[in-house]
């Protein structure tokens, strides 16, 4: 039967004719504690499905999670890529030219941030991320009992990114609290959204972008002497400082975390890397297929369409399941299985197409250094006890990781 819709709900359109219609509830406690067997629920109801709590489409199959990912003329960021239609609601902030945005602005964003996050550019951090990583995996992992979270997915990205950025030194307690907003603010205004409004007063993550607040040499200001050189104009530069400074932290935290709990569950997997330090890159890739800290995007149709099947009309939003289709088993064989071995070509945990993540050479960088640090030092890792979830309307990751080690 349809369960009665979400007060959250902005939308009261009829499911088109024959679309499964599917009363879950995915921006819920209860869903982001154990999304799997939705997610099983979402792609065996069909290629396209109707959520009656939101009156929303959703792709939750790989094939078509992809379909809406790489037509970007079809399936449009720049009305939001949450649930809110920029053309019909309210804007919740300043929209991001890059993530929001479709081509040609799109275009010019993404040749500004695709420069500043390119490997020579890398290459000049990767010396500095070496040594803290070497450095924080030291001062940890002689305690034999740590938090994961607490003491290695939270403190790495917090030491060697605002620092990149050239971000001033006060103030980057905020970072969290803002990202966390956001990446809430792509779901429904529901508790969690309301939860972590309050924490925040909103101009200051604006404010972080402007010249004065950036120092030399760091990416931040690398984006405004593409300004100056014209490759973008005076004002959109703080707002592209303002997307590093939200896209940097929470997504590598959130996959750190999720690398070394899958390493804890899978000790097989633990062992081949200490067997072949090598392994690094594939065992935070795979964590990223495997636990989607990035969940979900929506996306907005700019004409009739069809999407798996399924007729749609312009204006129409489409959520789709990326951790879904990252374990979809027309896709993956084992798709259950963290498997350090596997190919993950085509994942879509960064999702793909032209909005494909431009920061995933960053983020693949930070977690081989961690990890290949964690496989010199560690012999042994386990969870030592109880995994506390963190809750956001877009983002999978945990509060707490209690591990205990054994030192090499
Ligand atoms: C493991 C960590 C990360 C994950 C899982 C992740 C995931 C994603 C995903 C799924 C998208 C596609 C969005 C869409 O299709 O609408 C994306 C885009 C993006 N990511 Fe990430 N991200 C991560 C880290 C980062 C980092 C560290 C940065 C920057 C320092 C970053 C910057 C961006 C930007 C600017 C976009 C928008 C690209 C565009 O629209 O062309 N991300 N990311
Ligand atoms: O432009 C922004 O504000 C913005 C851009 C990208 C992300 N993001 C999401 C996943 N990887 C990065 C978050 C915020």
């Amino acid at each position: 039967g349809h369960a009665e819709r979400s007060p959250y709900a902005i939308y009261d359109s009829d499911p088109p004719p024959g679309v499964p219609v599917l009363d879950v509830d995915p921006f819920s406690v209860d869903f982001f504690a154990d999304p799997y067997p939705v997610h099983e629920q979402l792609r065996e109801a069909g290629p396209f499905v109707w959520l009656s709590r939101y009156n929303i489409g959703a792709v939750a199959r790989y094939e078509h999670v992809r379909d809406a990912l790489t037509d970007w003329k079809t399936f449009s960021s720049a009305r939001g890529v949450g649930m809110e239609d920029f053309v019909r609601h309210g804007r919740f902030r300043l929209p991001s030219l890059i993530l929001e945005a479709d081509p040609p602005q799109h275009s010019r964003s993404r040749g500004v941030l695709s420069r500043v996050l390119s490997p020579p550019v890398l290459k000049g951090l990767r010396d500095r991320f070496e040594v803290e990583a070497e450095a924080m995996v030291e001062d940890v992992v002689w305690r034999k009992r740590f938090d994961g979270i607490a003491d290695l997915a939270e403190v790495f990205p917090l030491r060697v990114f605002p620092d990149a950025i050239g971000m001033g030194r006060e103030g980057r307690e905020k970072l969290l609290p803002h990202a966390d907003l956001l990446f809430n603010s792509f779901g429904p205004r529901n508790e969690l959204f309301q939860a972590a409004k309050e924490k925040v007063s909103f101009d200051w993550i604006e404010a972080q972008g402007q010249r004065g607040n950036l120092a030399p040499g760091g990416l931040g200001m690398m984006i405004h002497d593409a300004a100056d050189r014209g490759e973008i104009s005076g004002d959109e530069a703080p707002i592209l400082v303002r997307a590093l400074l939200q896209a940097g932290l929470d997504t590598t935290i959130n996959a750190l975390g999720a690398t070394l709990y899958c390493l804890a569950r899978f000790p097989s997997e633990f062992d081949r890397l200490r067997a072949d330090h090598k392994l690094a890159k594939a065992a935070f890739e795979e964590a990223i297929r495997f636990e989607a800290p990035v969940q979900t995007f929506f996306r907005t149709a700019t004409c009739a369409t069809t999407l798996g099947g399924t007729p749609l009309n312009e204006g129409d939003k489409v959520l789709m399941f990326l951790a879904a289709a990252n374990r979809d088993p027309r896709q993956w064989d084992r798709p259950d299985v963290y498997d350090i071995g596997r190919k993950t070509i085509g994942h879509v945990g960064f999702g793909a197409g032209i909005h494909a993540c431009v920061g995933q050479l960053l983020a693949r960088m930070e977690g081989e250094l961690v990890l290949t640090a964690l496989a010199r030092r560690v012999k042994r890792l386990r969870i030592a006890g109880t995994v506390e979830r963190r809750y956001n309307n877009t983002l999978r990751g945990l509060a707490s990781l209690p591990l205990e080690v054994e030192l090499a």
